[in-house]
Formats: structure tokens, sequence, C-alpha cells
């Protein structure tokens, strides 16, 4: 491969990655607007904000995935961790409003 080559892979490559991210950060606003209608049906059906169940069940789905796609599963798994935190915090922050 010769350097000019090597220079446009790697700006497509990163134009790529910023697609991607802004798509994963997209996704992430998502998944923490659903905090809402979470605590609500919480509130109705009488159960906490941590749902320790239901998280092992997320981390088990995620070390699945992980180990399928050769990605480093304790990595991900940190990831989706912080996901559920992010959630969870939101779920406090509402509560703490209302
Ligand atoms: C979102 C929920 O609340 C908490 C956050 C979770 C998550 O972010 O996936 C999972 C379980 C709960 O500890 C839920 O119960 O579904």
């Amino acid at each position: 491969m010769d350097e000019s080559t090597a220079r446009e892979i790697l700006k497509r490559s990163r134009e790529e990655i910023d697609k991607i991210d802004r798509d994963i950060l997209d996704l992430i606003a998502a998944r923490i607007s659903l905090a809402g209608e979470i605590l609500e049906a919480k509130r109705v059906l009488g159960m906490d904000i941590l749902d320790p169940e239901r998280e092992r069940q997320i981390i088990e789905r995620t070390r699945k995935i992980a180990g399928e796609n050769g990605i480093n599963e304790d990595k991900l798994v940190q990831l989706m961790k912080i996901l559920m935190d992010l959630n969870k915090n939101e779920q406090k922050e509402l509560l703490r409003r209302n």
C-alpha cells in the first residue's frame, strides 16, 4: 500500500467511525429516555429501580454476543454496566424531582 492510499483509507475509516459513534450516542440517549416510563411502571408494580435478575440476564446476553463476535467479554460487560448505571441514575433523578 502506498502512502496516499493509506492516508485515504485512514480518512474514510475515521469518517465511518464518526458516523457510527453518532449512531451509538443516539441509541444511548434513546435507551436512557425509556427511564421515565419504566420508573412509572415500576411504581405501579411496587418494584425497585434496581432489578438484579434483569441485569444478570443482560450481562449473560452481552457475554454471549461478545463471544460470538470476538470482542473482549469483560470490556463489553463493563460498557453495558455503564449503560445500566446511566438508566438507573436517570430513574433516580426523575424520582428525586417528583
Ligand atoms: C431499566 C431498568 O432498570 C434498571 C436498569 C436496567 C438497564 O439499564 O437495562 C436493568 C435493570 C434495572 O436494574 C429495568 O428494570 O428494565
